[in-house]
């Protein structure tokens, strides 16, 4: 299968450097403090200095301020702005043209009716990354390596490009890619041995798993 891949949450050179050479063309670095992916910005840009050009760069934010976003577009390299907080239809707008970096808004799916949602983003945004909706009770809106109903999404497609996201790992990515039809994926928890760990060998793992499919 030809699916571009983006792994997410990387916060070593060493897991950088796995990602790139199994072939991904994108890298994520998180810029959320609460998550255990967290990097700060001295850290991201040293990452972000470090990954070939080919290989889009994208920084995670929740709900970032202005004064936060040009601190970290001001000191960090980047390809890609994603907006995983509450971001509304306006603010993502606001982003595009404030930055001039393409934006990727996320959106939660658990139901029909969020599809509308996700219509409705497609709109303004570059990308829309399609993720499943956290748990009520859980912290973060994602990095939770929960899978949705992917039927959900069967066949739908919107204006933008968009990724398929949430519990993402070697053992259902093929399934999840027929399923959906979609063309991009993104991941995190699965190619984790811990939260916030990511593991060389899974990356390989799950590279060669969606290759082979
Ligand atoms: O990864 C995180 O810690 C995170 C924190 C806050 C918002 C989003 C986050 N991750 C994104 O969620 C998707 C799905 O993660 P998973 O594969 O289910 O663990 C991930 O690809 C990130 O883009």
């Amino acid at each position: 299968m030809d699916t571009r891949v983006k792994i997410c949450g990387l916060k070593t050179p060493v897991t950088v450097a796995a990602a790139v050479e199994a072939g991904a063309q994108y890298v994520g670095f998180v810029f959320v403090p609460k998550s255990p992916r967290y990097v700060d910005i001295p850290t991201g840009r040293d990452l972000a200095l470090d990954v070939p050009v080919g290989v889009a760069k994208v920084a995670l934010v929740m709900n970032a301020s202005d004064e936060e976003l040009d601190r970290l577009t001001g000191e960090v390299p980047l390809d890609m702005l994603q907006l995983h907080g509450d971001e509304s239809l306006e603010r993502v707008s606001e982003v595009r043209a404030r930055y001039g970096l393409p934006v990727m808004k996320a959106i939660g799916v658990s139901e029909p009716r969020d599809l509308q949602v996700l219509d409705a983003y497609g709109m303004v945004a570059d990308q829309l990354l399609v993720d499943a909706k956290a748990p009520k009770e859980n912290g973060l809106p994602g990095g939770n390596g929960l899978p949705f109903d992917w039927r959900l999404i069967s066949k739908r497609g919107w204006n933008a490009p968009w990724m398929l996201a949430g519990g993402l790992t070697a053992e259902n990515v093929v399934q999840a890619v027929q399923m959906t039809g979609t063309k991009q994926v993104d991941l995190s928890s699965g190619v984790e041995s811990a939260p916030g760990v990511k593991d060389p060998a899974m990356i390989r793992a799950f590279m060669k798993a969606l290759r082979a499919g």
